[in-house]
């Protein structure tokens, strides 16, 4: 029997993992989210790692004495050190495609409640008021605004196709797109300095990578439009948070929509949560029946695969040959 072993798992049970693996001779063990012992002292036996949002730093990695793959629950890989799986020998794969539509349509929630002031107004109403809950200046239409979508990939492209219903200018920055694609999906393509200046509303779709913690800052932060919005359903921290708070407090940022934070889940007397022109969701736009189903089953699938020796589909730090036998080159 071989192992798998899942961590920090928020299902109810492991149910899909077991039907789809155990008949292939892999026992499927879960590990509570928060148990960071347990998982070390278990990651030595796991031939097989699927991870939610746990830790999987180089302590960790370093551990897995046998692992043959680790597979992400998940677009966003930023939990898993990839080098160090790559310096075992370990590829890391993801499923960058079971919740396009979900994020993308979460995120024009988050819009529409930023310039409609949806949150407030419901607010208002249940506390026994009626009329306009903010000053009129602060209910905007997305005909007369430019909006700027930073990373223009899977959900990046699905929002500003969803948003070019809206008739807004679009501006895209991402330094892997072509200007040629852009086009054709009606926005323009532009440096991040040029959106920042230039939108009433920005949107980030882009990974948490080095080179995007904190890209948005106190500086670009200041280069914004006075009374800007932001949306983030990307990564907490491609937001500085502390910079974020004083944008809000003072003006200088007009509104914030977010469906992720820095930390997670925040303390529950973070000042941020006490301001009137935040709104805050719980990590759940890629959220729907359909896509859980096919995030686990995909999941489990590329497990199948790695348990055949066949090659891996949507494997993120580059290794693609036998895992076992890279892991032994380097040990
Ligand atoms: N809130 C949630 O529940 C969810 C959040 N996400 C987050 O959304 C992110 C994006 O997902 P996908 O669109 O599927 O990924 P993707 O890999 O298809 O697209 C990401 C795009 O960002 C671009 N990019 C990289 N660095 C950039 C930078 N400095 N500035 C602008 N663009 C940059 C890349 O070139 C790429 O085109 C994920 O990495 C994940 O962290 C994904 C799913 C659910
Ligand atoms: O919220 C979830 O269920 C997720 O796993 C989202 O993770 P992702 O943002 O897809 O990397």
């Amino acid at each position: 029997m071989s192992r798998l072993i899942v961590t920090d798992y928020t299902f109810p049970t492991l149910e899909v993992e077991q039907r789809r693996l155990t008949p292939l001779g892999i026992a499927v063990e879960g590990v509570k989210a928060g148990e960071r012992a347990e998982l070390l002292a278990k990651l030595p036996t796991a031939d097989f790692v699927l991870t939610q949002f746990a830790k999987l730093d180089a302590e960790a990695i370093d551990r897995m004495e046998k692992a043959r793959v680790i597979v992400r629950y998940g677009i966003g890989v930023d939990n898993v050190d990839l080098e160090a799986a790559k310096r075992r020998g370990i590829p890391v794969c993801n499923v960058p495609d079971y919740c396009i539509d979900e994020v993308a349509d979460h995120t024009l929630a988050l819009v529409l409640s930023a310039t409609r002031r949806v949150v407030e107004n419901a607010n208002f109403v249940s506390g026994g008021k009626w009329g306009l809950p903010v000053p009129v200046t602060d209910m905007r239409c997305l005909k007369s605004m430019t909006v700027g979508v930073v990373g223009f990939g899977r959900i990046g492209r699905e929002v500003a196709s969803r948003l070019s219903n809206f008739k807004c200018r679009l501006l895209v920055s991402d330094p892997a797109a072509k200007a040629a694609d852009v086009e054709e999906a009606g926005c323009e393509l532009t440096s991040l300095e040029n959106l920042l200046v230039n939108s009433d509303l920005v949107t980030l779709h882009c990974p948490a990578i080095p080179a995007t913690r904190h890209l948005i800052n106190f500086d670009t932060l200041d280069a914004m439009k006075p009374g800007a919005i932001l949306v983030n359903v990307a990564r907490g921290n491609i937001v500085d948070t502390s910079a974020m708070y004083e944008a809000l407090k003072s003006g200088k940022l007009g509104f914030a929509a977010l469906d992720v934070f820095d930390p997670e889940p925040p303390a529950p007397d973070h000042p941020a949560l006490a301001l009137k022109n935040v709104i805050l969701h719980s990590h759940i736009a890629s959220a729907s029946d359909e896509a859980v189903l096919k995030l686990r089953s995909d999941a489990a699938a590329i497990v199948a695969l790695c348990n055949e020796g066949q090659p891996l589909p949507n494997i993120v730090n580059g290794v693609t040959g036998p895992a076992r036998f890279a892991a032994m080159a380097v040990s």
